[in-house]
């Protein structure tokens, strides 16, 4: 037997061998596929005496490539003189272009083997330029909207004129038409962009006879990895490259599927059986890196899929531990849980194994501050993979920056990277100006941009952006004033003009309705909007007007100080109805409330604004989200995640009694990147950037309905079965131990109160016997037993919890409470622990065996005592009580404009109940029972 076919399985063997005609190798989770695409490549050039040089492998990174190389000339010995070519799609496109692209010229018309490689800055300034002829403004479309519209066309392989004719809107009809200037200016620039690379080569290998056979004779064997993946273009292209003999090999899992979003087509593997008839289907089902238990798990879960072939998948690694699973009451205490386990499992690896590793995986980049944080605490180094820090990632080094400039107008950093994002039409020469006045008198940029203002000494244009970008830093200032109310009546008392005053009073009004948006106006009336913002869960964001708006409402004032007070009270998100009462001034008002301010029962217009409240502030005004959610793409979503997330790390600091000041120090010290380490072995990851990698733990967090499977796929069935294919992904990574965690309880957009979680679907798959408790603090009543499982088991297809699986610990477990945020934690029960009294639980004694100070749990919970933390736990009561309505938790209702769904919650009573349901459409909202006009079903 050949050497290349030792410690290989017959199925292994199977893929290595058979290398004529076409062959799908279904390749499971953990299997081997890397190993069986390197040694068949070796056993083509070995065995089989195949020129290296007429071997073509398609990857799809350059890591990738370069890895598999790496290990082929290890393999071969190093001596060949010709390579195999291991390339990604785009590698290769471009060889083909830059030596046959004239073959495409008609004449002398055509793109020449010169040709440029356009990336996406010089997209973009192509996309600019053709809404300019178009005289289409680019703050009502986008040119990234524009750009993402137009690589979907491509990589649906549809051009300007299939697009016009298919658009059913204005928008997409400009889009047609921005594509088609798009094309010719990149074909007059004799240029290209990453996904003409592919088209043109298609195009080519299509057009020309001559071309493509050369090709067809000069690569014999095809094989594609991570076929599951590929988009159309690519699949086109697969097939022109597999030429008459039909050499090809595509290697691939359907259940491992995860791109969709990037064009990826999963049909192309599910249905290459169809294109090539004489398909040899080998299905590699051993795998080489799980315990029995975890794959047990994965599969089932993967099971519930309809789009896949199916495959079994064993390992020999029988038994191993159970998946571990934690259900913890908030996301800070599912964080430190973490944390405690992985120093834990450091500690106890540390002697075993060379080089202990483990993987915090989650759905969204946005989840990882918590967890950073945590190990943070614990002084545990971790590495980041696929994205920065929280703190360092760009969107909330915008907000961040806006939040400086706040305190201090005079960071000039901070206002050149905020002035123009999102675009406001302060431009490049602009800034210089400015920039060029502030640095020969010596002033600030802040100060620059005042005198400018004044003196009025630029364009009306500028002017008028720069005016408008001043009053929204202003107005962010005065919101955090100590005294909210003395600042408006100081602002205002130099004016002393009542008719002035009172107009400004009617700007305010008519501000306070717009703040946030329709969102709310379905059920709650005009004098209740303004205290809307809090109640309302903002799944869906209508972050109201943005810049532009308040603009135009401060600039029919006739003084720009008053209005900016008035202004401020305006967008307090918590301004009750005072606002509308009958003060006959500003001044009066804010005196008003000043006397009334008796340690206040709620939020008043003149209180100082906290600092989530801020972050909302900024996010809507500033129009940064709105512009994030015009830009649609997945990366723009996952960036309105990463502020909401900003806003929770805000509320967190607010309870800790944090003022701004100590807010931005601590997201500057975590954003220090000189604590990480190389030799961290902590990766802290995203389920996609996963893929393809393996660790002895890992950690599944946020398994939560809503965060994964991810809102957006929850009444989308295709959206769904990818979502549950990436949980296959996460799962499989683990070799040894796989945990996985939920937070009851999670902060919302930085709402002060976490909000209730339903577990995720996929827990529910994982059949019970593979799962262990790992020490959930039980349940709150509402949400346990089997009140919790009807009120949702009716509402999706698939069935929640219903037992206490994921809802309590069972038996023993339900003593082991992980409650350091309990404050006897820190005090006398503490020292009873570390004494090792019988009774006290192992965690105790173990945290207090081996933790450093600032470490272990318990010295958390000193820890945040110490800060005066207080107790984060949901502040949620047992509601039974069902008002007129008689709607309680469980009940099926229909909404006019959100459609059917289940009561979730109910709260308070009277006039004031609230009542939050989860729409099937919609997700979850919250809703003033009193005007929702739900029916119940
Ligand atoms: N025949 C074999 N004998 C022993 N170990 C093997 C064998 N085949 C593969 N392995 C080991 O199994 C593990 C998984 O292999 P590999 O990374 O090639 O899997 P994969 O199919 O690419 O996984 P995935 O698609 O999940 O990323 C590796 O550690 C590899 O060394």
């Amino acid at each position: 037997m050949s050497r290349l076919l030792e410690n290989m399985n017959p199925q292994q063997q199977e893929g290595i061998r058979s290398v004529d005609g076409p062959v799908l190798l279904l390749a499971g989770a953990g299997s081997g596929k890397t190993r069986v695409i390197t040694h068949r490549i070796a056993y083509l050039i070995q065995e089989r005496g195949v020129p290296a040089d007429a071997i073509l492998a398609v990857t799809f990174t350059n890591k990738a490539a370069k890895e598999m190389a790496e290990r082929v000339d290890k393999i071969l010995g190093h001596g060949s003189l010709t390579k195999p070519m291991l390339a990604t799609f785009h590698s290769f496109c471009v060889r083909v272009l830059r030596r046959d692209i004239e073959a495409l010229r008609v004449g002398a018309v055509g793109l020449t083997k010169t040709f440029a490689i356009y990336d996406e800055t010089d997209q973009q300034a192509v996309v600019k330029q053709a809404l300019k002829r178009l005289a289409i403004d680019d703050k009502s479309l986008k040119p990234r909207v524009a750009l993402g519209r137009i690589s979907w066309a491509k990589n649906h392989m549809i051009d300007p004129q299939e697009y016009f004719l298919a658009s059913t809107n204005p928008m997409e009809e400009k889009i047609a038409h921005i594509f088609e200037i798009y094309k010719k200016e990149l074909f007059k620039a004799n240029a290209l962009d990453f996904d003409d690379l592919l088209l043109e080569t298609v195009r080519l290998l299509k057009s020309s006879g001559e071309t493509r056979e050369r090709y067809n004779r000069r690569y014999k064997y095809l094989l594609i990895d991570e076929y599951q993946d590929t988009n159309r273009p690519q699949y086109e292209l697969m097939k022109l490259l597999a030429g008459p003999d039909a050499n090809v090999c595509v290697v691939g899992d359907e259940d491992q599927s995860i791109y969709s979003w990037r064009g990826a087509d999963i049909k192309n593997i599910l249905e290459f059986e169809k294109d090539f008839p004489e398909t040899k289907t080998i299905r590699l089902e051993q795998n080489y890196r799980s315990t029995q238990v975890i794959l047990e798990g994965a599969g089932a879960v993967v099971a519930q899929n309809t789009q896949r072939k199916g495959k079994n998948l064993f390992t020999t690694r029988e038994g191993g531990s159970l998946i571990g699973y934690y259900e913890a009451p908030d996301g800070e205490n599912e964080a430190l849980f973490i944390a405690d386990r992985v120093q834990r499992y450091l500690r106890e690896a540390g002697g075993q194994v060379d080089l202990p590793r483990c993987a915090v995986l989650y759905r969204t980049n946005s989840q990882s501050r918590l967890v950073e944080e945590a190990l943070r605490r614990y002084q545990i180094q971790y590495h980041m993979v696929g994205g920065f820090s929280f703190y360092d990632r760009a969107e909330v080094k915008d907000i961040l920056s806006y939040m400086k400039l706040v305190q201090n107008v005079h960071d000039s950093v901070a206002l050149a990277r905020v002035v123009n994002s999102p675009p406001r039409g302060i431009g490049k020469t602009t800034m210089e100006t400015l920039e060029r006045m502030a640095l020969s008198s010596g002033m600030s940029t802040w100060d620059a941009i005042g005198h400018t203002i004044e003196d009025k000494l630029l364009p009306a244009r500028a002017l008028q952006s720069l005016s408008g970008f001043r009053r929204l830093i202003e107005d962010a200032r005065a919101m955090l004033g100590p005294d909210f109310a003395e600042k408006l009546a100081s602002d205002l008392a130099p004016a002393n003009d009542a008719s002035l005053l009172s107009e400004t009073v009617e700007d305010a009004e008519a501000d306070v309705s717009f703040g946030f948006g329709e969102e709310n106006s379905g059920f709650e009336p005009e004098d209740t909007r303004a205290n809307s913002f809090d109640t309302s869960f903002n799944f869906g964001f209508d972050f109201g007007p943005s810049e532009e708006i308040s603009t135009i409402a401060a600039e029919n004032s006739s003084d720009s100080n008053a209005a900016h007070g008035i202004d401020s009270a305006s967008f307090n998100p918590f301004a009750p109805v005072v606002l509308k009462r009958s003060a006959s001034t500003t001044v009066e008002r804010a005196a008003e409330i000043k006397m009334a301010d008796e340690k206040p029962a709620f939020r008043k217009p003149g209180d100082a604004a906290t600092l989530p409240e801020l972050i909302k502030f900024l996010n809507d005004r500033s129009g940064y989200i709105r512009a994030l959610e015009e830009e649609a793409t997945p990366e723009s979503f996952s960036r309105i995640e990463n502020l909401k997330e900003l806003a929770n790390a805000a509320q967190d600091a607010q309870e800790r009694g944090e003022t701004l000041h100590e807010f931005l120090d601590h997201a500057a010290l975590v954003s220090d990147a000189d604590s990480y380490s190389e030799e961290a072995r902590v990766t802290l990851m995203t389920l996609h950037a996963a893929k393809g990698l393996e660790f002895p733990l890992v950690f599944l967090t946020g398994m939560e309905e809503g965060l994964f499977p991810h809102s957006r796929t929850l009444t989308d069935p295709t959206g769904l079965e990818e979502e549950r294919r990436l949980c296959y992904v996460g799962m499989t990574r683990a070799m040894d131990t796989l945990i996985m965690t939920r937070a009851r309880y999670r902060r919302r957009y930085g709402s002060d109160m976490p909000e209730a979680s339903i577990a995720s679907r996929f827990l529910e798959e994982i059949p019970s016997k593979l799962v262990e408790d790992l020490g959930s603090p039980p349940a709150r009543p509402q949400f346990s037993g089997s009140d919790y499982g009807s009120a949702y088991g009716g509402a999706y297809a698939t069935p929640y919890p219903k037992a206490n699986k994921f809802g309590r610990p069972n038996g023993e477990e339900n003593e082991r409470h992980y409650s350091y945020e309990d404050e006897d934690q820190s005090g006398e029960r503490a020292r009873t622990q570390a004494s090792g009294l019988p009774g006290v639980n192992n965690r105790a004694r173990y945290s207090d065996r081996t933790a450093a100070p600032g470490q272990s749990m318990d010295n958390i919970a000193s820890f945040f005592a110490a800060r005066g933390k207080k107790i984060s736990r949901p502040k949620l009561e047992v509601q039974e009580q069902t008002g007129k309505t008689g709607l309680k938790q469980g009940s099926r209702v229909r909404h006019p404009k959100y459609g059917e769904g289940i009561v979730f919650r109910r709260e308070g009573d009277g006039d004031d109940a609230k009542i939050t349901v989860q729409f099937q459409q919609h997700g979850v909202k919250k809703l003033v029972e009193k005007f929702a006009q739900l029916e119940r079903l």
